[in-house]
C-alpha cells in the first residue's frame, strides 16, 4: 500500500500518514488534499512509504495530490526542516508559516496563475490567409494579424486586444492555428546600466572584495557609516550575478523601505523582472510572486521577512539590508530570525550573502571578530564632501523645555528654515501624550487588559492601548473622583506637531507614525512631498529613522531618548545606540553639513560619548565586554520559554514544573521563571524562563530533548511558545 506522509498546519510535529495508491517519490513536494476531521486541508507531502505509521482501520484516503502546482523543492524543504528542528516548531506549521496562503486554501487555483503559457502560432495557422477570415469578425482578423508579426501572445496581452480574444484563442488551439507553450523565463536583464556616479575608491574596494569571490558562500558584512553608497555596492553585485543568470534576494526590515528601493533596482535593472514580496500583497499576488520565483522568471525577489521561504531555483545572491533591525525577527508562531536564515540559505546554494548595516548588530560584529563574517568597511560618505553630522546634547536638566522643546533646538529650527533646509524631529512615541493623569487623585487611565498606560490621542479625541488596540473616549471627567481637571503628560509625536506648528507658523510639517502611514500609498505620497521639498519640519518615530535618504535634511532634533537606559533588556543600549546613530546618519547626507541636537539627562553617558564621535566600534567593544562578563549574547546562546494564562501563578507554576523535566547537564544554565516586563497583554498574564549556554550545540540538544517532554505535560489553560534566540524579553 502507497502512503503519503503529509505535513499539515496543526500544531502537532509530526506527519499525518494518508493512502495514496498512484503516489511516487516524484511527488515529494507536492501539495496534497486530505481529509482532516470534518473538513479538508492543503498539505505538503514530505515522504513516501510502503507502511504506515498508525494502524490500518484507522488510515484515511487522501483526496487529491495536486500536480498541477508546481511541487516545493528539496531546498526549501531542506529549508522548512532546518526550521523545524532549530526552531523547535511542528514542521507542518512552519511550511504553513512559509507558503502563500492561497496555495494552502483548498480553494482550488486557477491554471492561469500556475502556469504561464503562450500561445504560439503554429505552420497551420501562419498558412491562414488573413483575408479568409470575413470581415465581420474583426478581433479575430486582428488576433490573428498580431500573432503573425509577433509569433505569440500570453492571455494576458490577448485580453488586453479585446474582451473576445481569449476565447477565441482556444478557438484557434482547437483548430490547431496556435499551440500552447510554457512561457520561457525572460532573462534578457539590461545589467549593463551603469551608474550615473563615479564610484568611491571604498565602494570600489569593496565590489572588487566581494567579487573575487563571488561564486562562494561567505557571509559578508558591509560595515558602512550612514549615506556611505551601501545601496551602489548591492547594485554592483547584483548586475554581477543577473550576468550569470542568477536571482538576487533582498532583504529589508521595514514595508516602507520596499518602494525606493524597488525604484532603485527597477530603474537600474529596467529590463529585469522583479518582484516584490511583503505583507500588504493580496494572496493572489503574493502566489503570484512565489510562483514566478520558483519558475526562474523572477531574476529579483525583494521584501520583507517573510521573504526569506521564496522559492528560488538560481539563488546566487542574498543582501540583508539593515541587518541589525529587530524586524527581521518573527515575534509570534515561528520566531525565526530571517537574517539567520537568510545565512543558512545562502550556504546551501553555496552564494554570498551580504549583511550592511551602518550599526551592525553585536552578533554580526562579533562574527566579524572571530572570523565567522568577514566585514568590509565604508568609512566615509559618498557624496562629494558630504560628512557626519556634528552632534550636540542638550542637558536637559539644566534647561527649561517648552513643550518638551529646549530654546537650543527651537533657534536651530528657525535657522534651519531661514536656509530653506529640512529639519526632523524625533520622538519615539506616537499619539499625543503618553500618560493621562488626574492632579488632584493621581489616577492614571490604564489598560485594563494590558499592563499598559493609555495613550492619548487628541486629534480624535480618544485613549488608546498600543499594544492590544484597546480605544476608548477620553474621559470628560476623572473615573475616581470626578475631577475635570485631567491632564495629559508627557509628549508624542501628535502633541509636538501641534506645539511646532504653534511655534513656526509658516513651516510645512509633517508628522510620519504609525498612525498616518498605513497603506503604501500613505508612504508614497510622504516620500515624494519630502524628495519633492514639500516639507520644511519632520515630525516622526523610529519609521523615519530608518535607511531613508533625505538629501535636503540637514537637522535633526532628539527628543526623549534615555527611556532606553533604563530598560531591563539587555539589548536597550544598543539598540538605543543604533537607533541615534541611524537617526543622526539622515543628517547632512549631500553637500550641506548637518546636525544633531540631541536633548538628555545624561549627557556623559559613554553611550552619547561614543555617538559625538561616531565611534561604532569603541561602543561595540564597551558592550561586548559587558556581555562577555554577564555571559550575555553573544558569548552565550539562549532560549526562552514563555508562558502565558489568566493568572500569572499558573505560568509561573508551568514554567517551575518545565524547568525540572530534564537534568540542564553542565553546560546549561537554567534561570528562574520571572513574569515579563510586559507582565499583562491582552487579558493574559504572562511569565517567561530563561535557559542559555555557551555552546549551541548543547543548547540545541537541551532543547530538544526538553521539548518533546514539554510537548507531553498536561499544561491546561497555560499556553507556551519556546522562543530559540530571543531578541525581547
Ligand atoms: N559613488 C558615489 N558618488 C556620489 N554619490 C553617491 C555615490 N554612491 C552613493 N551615492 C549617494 O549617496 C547617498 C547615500 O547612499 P545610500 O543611500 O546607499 O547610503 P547607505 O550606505 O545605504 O546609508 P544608510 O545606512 O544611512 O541607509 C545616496 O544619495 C546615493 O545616491
Ligand atoms: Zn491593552
Amino acid at each position: 500500500m502507497t502512503i503519503i506522509r503529509v505535513a499539515l498546519d496543526i500544531p502537532i510535529d509530526s506527519l499525518f500518514d494518508y493512502i495514496a495508491p498512484d503516489a511516487t517519490q516524484l511527488d515529494i513536494g507536492s501539495y496534497a488534499r486530505v481529509p482532516f476531521g470534518k473538513k479538508f486541508m492543503i498539505g505538503i507531502i514530505l515522504a513516501i512509504s510502503d507502511d504506515a505509521h498508525v494502524s490500518h482501520d484507522k488510515l484515511k484516503q487522501a483526496d487529491e495530490i495536486l500536480r498541477n502546482i508546481p511541487p516545493i523543492p528539496p531546498a526549501l524543504i531542506e529549508l522548512f526542516e532546518f526550521c523545524s528542528h532549530y526552531y523547535h516548531y511542528p514542521i507542518g506549521r512552519v511550511i504553513m508559516n512559509g507558503v502563500p496562503t492561497r496555495l494552502r486554501s483548498i480553494k482550488p487555483v486557477p491554471q492561469r496563475f500556475i502556469t504561464s503559457f503562450l500561445f504560439r502560432l503554429t505552420e497551420t495557422g501562419y498558412a491562414i490567409a488573413l483575408s479568409s477570415t470575413p470581415g465581420r469578425s474583426k478581433t479575430k482578423h486582428h488576433l490573428l494579424t498580431h500573432l503573425k508579426e509577433v509569433g505569440t501572445i500570453t492571455s494576458k496581452e490577448a485580453k488586453q486586444l479585446s474582451q473576445r480574444a481569449p476565447k477565441l484563442l482556444q478557438e484557434f488551439l482547437a483548430q490547431g492555428w496556435v499551440e500552447k507553450i510554457l512561457e520561457e523565463p525572460e532573462f534578457t536583464p539590461n545589467i549593463n546600466a551603469s551608474p550615473i556616479l563615479q564610484l568611491t575608491t571604498e565602494q570600489i574596494t569593496a565590489i572588487n572584495t566581494i567579487q573575487a569571490e563571488i561564486g562562494l558562500f561567505n557571509t559578508w558584512l558591509l560595515h558602512g557609516i550612514t549615506g556611505s553608497g551601501k545601496t551602489e555596492v548591492y547594485l554592483q553585485i547584483t548586475s554581477m550575478l543577473l550576468k550569470q543568470k542568477r536571482q538576487v534576494l533582498i532583504l529589508v526590515p521595514e514595508i516602507n523601505l520596499t518602494p525606493r528601493l524597488e525604484e532603485i533596482f527597477r530603474s537600474r535593472f529596467p529590463n529585469t523582472h522583479l518582484i516584490s514580496l511583503h505583507s500588504k500583497l493580496n494572496p493572489t499576488e503574493r502566489m503570484n510572486g512565489w510562483l514566478q520565483a520558483q519558475r526562474g522568471e523572477a531574476s529579483i525577489v525583494l521584501g520583507t521577512r517573510l521573504a526569506i521561504f521564496t522559492p528560488l531555483p538560481k539563488l546566487g545572491l542574498i543582501i540583508v539590508d539593515e541587518e541589525h533591525d529587530p524586524s527581521f525577527k518573527q515575534q509570534d508562531g515561528l520566531r525565526y530570525s530571517a537574517r539567520d536564515i537568510a545565512i543558512f540559505r545562502a550556504k546551501q546554494a553555496n552564494a554570498p550573502i551580504l549583511l550592511g548595516s551602518a550599526t551592525p548588530s553585536l552578533e554580526s560584529y562579533y562574527n566579524t571578530i572571530t572570523g565567522r563574517y568577514r566585514r568590509i568597511l565604508l568609512r566615509a560618505r559618498a557624496v562629494k564632501n558630504a560628512t557626519l553630522p556634528i552632534i550636540h546634547y542638550v542637558n536637559t536638566r539644566s534647561v527649561q523645555l517648552k513643550e518638551g522643546l529646549s530654546e537650543q533646538l527651537l533657534i536651530a529650527l528657525e535657522r534651519t528654515l531661514t536656509q530653506k533646509q529640512q529639519s526632523m524631529v524625533f520622538i519615539n512615541r506616537r499619539g499625543y501624550a503618553p500618560v493621562l493623569l488626574c492632579k488632584s487623585c493621581t489616577w492614571l487611565a490604564t489598560c485594563s487588559r494590558c499592563s499598559s498606560r493609555l495613550v492619548v490621542h487628541l486629534t480624535q479625541k480618544n485613549l488608546r492601548c498600543h499594544y492590544c488596540g484597546y480605544t476608548e473616549q477620553l474621559p470628560p471627567a476623572c473615573p475616581q473622583c470626578g475631577d475635570q481637571d485631567l491632564m495629559p503628560f508627557g509628549h508624542g509625536t501628535q502633541r509636538i506637531e501641534a506645539a511646532l506648528a504653534k511655534l513656526f507658523p509658516h513651516a510645512r510639517i509633517l508628522r510620519v507614525d504609525r498612525d498616518n502611514t498605513r497603506g503604501k500609498e500613505a508612504w508614497q505620497l510622504i516620500l515624494n512631498a519630502i524628495h519633492k521639498q514639500q516639507v520644511d519640519i519632520l515630525v516622526g518615530t523610529q519609521l523615519l529613522a530608518k535607511g531613508h535618504d533625505f538629501p535636503n535634511l540637514s537637522l535633526v532634533g532628539v527628543l526623549n531618548a534615555d527611556t532606553s537606559l533604563y530598560s531591563m533588556d539587555f539589548r536597550a543600549e544598543e539598540r538605543l545606540f543604533a537607533q541615534l546613530m541611524q537617526v543622526a546618519g539622515r543628517a547632512g547626507r549631500a553637500e550641506t553639513a548637518g546636525e544633531v541636537l540631541i536633548q538628555t539627562e545624561f549627557p556623559n553617558h559613554p553611550l552619547y560619548l561614543a555617538l559625538q564621535h561616531h565611534d561604532y566600534d569603541a561602543y561595540a567593544q564597551i558592550l561586548l565586554r559587558e556581555r562577555e562578563i554577564t555571559h550575555f549574547p553573544p558569548y552565550s546562546h539562549q532560549a526562552l520559554l514563555n508562558a502565558e494564562a489568566p493568572h500569572i501563578a499558573a505560568a509561573i507554576e508551568f514554567l517551575s514544573m518545565a524547568s525540572k523535566l530534564v537534568e540542564p547537564g553542565k553546560q546549561i544554565e537554567i534561570f528562574d521563571p520571572v513574569p515579563a516586563q510586559m507582565t499583562r497583554l491582552k487579558g493574559l498574564e504572562r511569565a517567561h524562563l530563561l535557559v542559555q549556554s555557551h555552546s549551541r550545540k548543547k543548547l540545541q540538544l537541551f532543547l530538544s530533548e526538553w521539548y518533546i517532554k514539554l510537548c507531553k505535560i498536561p499544561h491546561g489553560k497555560v499556553r507556551w511558545a519556546l522562543d530559540v534566540d530571543p531578541s525581547e524579553f
